[in-house]
């Protein structure tokens, strides 16, 4: 099958499209892949989105000058058709006390950065002595912890976030498909990390294909190797190469 219409495209950040770096801002966006990306997007109907633990706006300067449809933040802030909604920092005063505590107690482990999204909050201690990563991942744990069941704890790569118990990358698949370009069409989603294996079950039950970038466990059916991979099949698909995923390697 290779009909564009039946499909909607659903894309992981880092790890899927760039390739993980020392540091957040640290990332190289291959020039080839905003092109690609933009002509499949049109080939697709417009039923393409960026799903990412990222705020949008980050994606936006990532990815510029191309504005993509995107559920940032892990499903916390959504924009669709050009309109955002969601992630604003003053509906969470909760979590604003929780991120000057990260700061006071994370500030003696010199390579632990906290990036501050917001609505949502990253400890990264991929840059840390083993010591320091433990410490670091203990306070945000415990801080999660405290801010209680209105937030949840999102382990990933050298990271650990902070983010509104309800949101997730699944719910925001499943909340693109609700409208058009997206409604009435099977979901594929690429992913890397923990947080992408919850919107791998969901697109599963959902019947749609869901695809692991890297190696680690997981619930998706298919799998590729590494981001580059991932832009090549990008920029084919692009071209008018036939859309199958069902053929993509199993996991
Ligand atoms: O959902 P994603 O698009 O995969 O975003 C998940 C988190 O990715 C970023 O952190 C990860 O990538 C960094 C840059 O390569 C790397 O330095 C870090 O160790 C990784 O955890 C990002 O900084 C987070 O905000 C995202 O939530």
């Amino acid at each position: 099958m290779s009909e564009t219409a039946d499909y909607a495209l659903f894309l992981d950040f880092d790890g899927t499209l760039v390739e993980i770096a020392p540091r957040p801002d640290a990332v190289q966006v291959d020039p080839s892949l905003v092109p690609a990306l933009e002509r499949l997007r049109e080939r697709l109907g417009g039923a393409l989105a960026i799903v990412t633990g990222r705020p949008v706006a980050v994606i936006d300067d990532f990815l510029n000058p191309a504005r993509f449809d995107v559920a940032g933040l892990h499903g916390v802030e959504r924009r669709v058709d050009g309109t955002l909604s969601g992630g604003r920092p003053e509906d969470h005063p909760d979590l604003r006390a929780g991120v000057e505590r990260l700061h006071a107690e994370t500030a003696r482990y010199e390579s632990v950065l906290i990036e501050d999204k917001g609505a949502s909050v990253a400890v990264h201690w991929r840059l840390a002595a083993p010591g320091d990563a433990q410490a670091a991942e203990e306070i945000v744990k415990a801080v999660a912890a405290d801010l209680g069941s209105a937030y949840r704890l999102q382990l990933g790569k050298a990271v650990g976030e902070i983010v509104p118990a309800a949101a997730t990358k699944g719910h925001a698949i499943r909340a693109f498909l609700e409208a058009a370009p997206y409604t009435g069409r099977r979901a594929i989603f690429l992913g890397d990390d923990r947080t992408d294996e919850i919107a791998f079950a969901s697109v599963n039950e959902d019947g749609g294909i869901s695809v692991r970038i890297g190696d680690g466990e997981t619930v998706a059916s298919r799998r590729l190797a590494d981001p580059a991979v991932v832009r090549a099949l990008i920029a084919a698909w692009a071209e008018g190469a036939p859309i199958d995923p069902d053929a993509l390697p199993a996991a």
